[in-house]
């Protein structure tokens, strides 16, 4: 059994990763992690270091990168690994980089929402992405710090300001929405879960985190009812909270985080290496609702989104699901933006 078990998580981390024998001819890409020393930060930097994908590894935090730099560079992958610590190293550990992951800031504790960091992660925010905007605004921006609803539009208005917006490489990391999805639907369903895809929409923050299971592949419609449907759309609203009440005042998801984090800087870089066919769900700047962001599944190409797709036939549940989201995530986005403007 145990064995079975190993198998096949070797088998998913070597079709994840491939690890460095699949690294031959792919270009050399910079990705740098922005609060690299956090609880995201330093398994995500682990997981970057053994993506093939990456050439240059730079980990940047306010303190603690150097001691996390040494330790992920002795692993005998392609990167090469450098850490920065104080806003005086920002620029450096940004210069040249392809694609920026940012889960600098503080994380929940019981009893508060993403809304609730607002205050101090919001300028947390606004100061790194200005520094991108400075030392590489040609990068694809990876923003994990919640609110997500709310960052995501600040980075683009501190962009804005900056005359270097481009609405093709700022994103909203949302893929552990997708993670969970995938991994509850599978579970209640009995399907294979390295099968399954569950398309998740909408943005990141409770009843705002929209999971399509009638869009899921493949269709388990016959072992699942309305019931079912309702209590898997609720556990992957409140996936977050289930990790932050479990670590009960230890912060929130960080492993699986890390993750997820590292499945969507992958595809960026994919996209990016001209790979034509990936396809993440993401918070963008969008059209395909009247919310001026919103997370849909989205091509990542050679300059980051490429094309985002509509939502597809919606259940009746989804269609009500869509409407009761959008004040809270439309009023999220007006926070951010007042604030990014406010603070100019
Ligand atoms: N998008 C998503 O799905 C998820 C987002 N998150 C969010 O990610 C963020 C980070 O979470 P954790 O890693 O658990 O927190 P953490 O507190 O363990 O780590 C945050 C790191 O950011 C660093 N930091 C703070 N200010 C900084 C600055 N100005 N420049 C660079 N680094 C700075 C801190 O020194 C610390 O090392 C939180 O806002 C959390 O809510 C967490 C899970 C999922
Ligand atoms: O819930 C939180 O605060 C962290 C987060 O965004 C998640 O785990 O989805």
């Amino acid at each position: 059994m145990l064995a079975r078990a190993a198998k096949e998580a070797v088998k998913a981390a070597s079709g994840l990763r491939a690890y460095a024998s699949a690294s031959g001819g792919l270009p050399p890409r910079k990705v740098a992690v922005l609060g690299a020393a956090g609880g995201i930060g330093q398994p995500l930097s682990l997981l970057m270091k053994l993506s093939p994908y990456v050439s240059e590894l730079a980990l940047y935090d306010i303190a603690g990168t150097p001691g996390v730099a040494a330790d992920v560079s002795h692993i005998n992958s392609k990167a090469a690994v450098k850490g920065y610590a104080g806003e005086d190293q920002l620029g450096e550990a940004l210069k040249g980089a392809d694609v920026v992951i940012i889960p600098a800031g503080v994380p929940r504790k019981p009893g508060m929402t993403r809304d609730d960091l607002f205050k101090i992660n919001a300028g947390i925010v606004k100061a790194l992405v200005e520094a991108c905007g400075k030392h590489c605004p040609k990068a694809l921006l990876n923003i994990i710090s919640n609110p997500v609803n709310s960052t995501v539009p600040i980075a683009a208005e501190t962009l804005k300001r900056l005359g270097v917006y481009d609405e093709k490489r700022v994103l909203g990391v949302t893929t552990l929405d997708v993670v969970r999805a995938k991994t509850f639907y599978a579970e209640k369903a009995g399907l294979d879960v390295s099968k399954v895809d569950v398309p998740v929409v909408g943005g990141h923050a409770g009843v705002t985190i929209l999971p399509l299971f009638s869009q899921a592949v493949p269709n388990a419609a016959n072992k699942l009812n309305d019931a079912d449907i309702d209590a898997l759309t609720k556990r992957t609203q409140d996936g977050g909270t289930e990790v932050v009440q479990a670590k009960a005042g230890k912060g929130s998801a960080t492993l699986s985080m890390a993750y997820a984090g590292a499945l969507f800087a992958d595809a960026c870089l994919r996209g990016l290496n001209g790979d034509p066919d990936v396809v993440e769900c993401t918070y963008v700047a969008s059209t395909i609702t009247d919310a001026p962001f919103f997370s849909s599944k989205v091509k990542l190409g050679k300059n980051g989104v490429e094309q985002i797709f509509g939502l597809g036939e919606l259940s009746a549940y989804e269609a009500e699901g869509l409407k009761a989201l959008m004040p809270e995530l439309r009023q999220s986005i007006q926070k951010g933006e007042d604030f990014a403007l406010e603070k100019q």
